[in-house]
């Protein structure tokens, strides 16, 4: 393999195990997971189009990249000082309604497709 090959499967395999790691790690990663399952289920079920395919993919992917930064921010602040701070609780807690805003989204998003052709399937 040559070198730059054997970098891009390294760097590759190292975002993997960022992924599995807060996966196995991080309760608010696993419900994403389950919330993310149940959606692709629902659209599968209800046949959505390609177009509303790509609002649901986006909202689960801006999630998931949401609450890995949040990871990410959580461990560096922990890193650095686990001491009480004022700084460390501004920076958690933006890294955390980051993933607030994302969750909104996702959640108009998933009504906004989801909703009515689940309402016409149900009533
Ligand atoms: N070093 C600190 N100094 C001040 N406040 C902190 C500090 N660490 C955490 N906090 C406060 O406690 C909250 C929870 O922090 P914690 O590190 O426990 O995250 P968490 O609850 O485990 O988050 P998640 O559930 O997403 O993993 C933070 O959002 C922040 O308000």
């Amino acid at each position: 393999m040559s070198g730059w090959r054997a970098r891009e499967v390294r760097s590759f395999r190292n975002a993997w195990a960022g992924l599995t790691e807060a996966l196995r790690t991080e309760r608010h990663m696993r419900f994403h997971s389950v919330a993310a399952l149940v959606v692709v289920a629902l659209a599968l079920w209800l046949n959505v189009d390609r177009r509303d395919w790509l609002w649901l993919l986006l909202a689960i992917a801006a999630v998931w990249s949401a609450e890995l930064v949040n990871t990410a921010i959580e461990r560096t602040v922990d890193r650095i000082s686990t001491d009480v701070h004022p700084l460390a609780k501004t920076a958690k807690d933006s890294a955390a309604a980051a993933v607030l805003v994302m969750a909104i989204f996702a959640a108009a998003v998933g009504a906004i497709v989801l909703g009515p052709p689940l309402w016409r399937v149900l009533f």
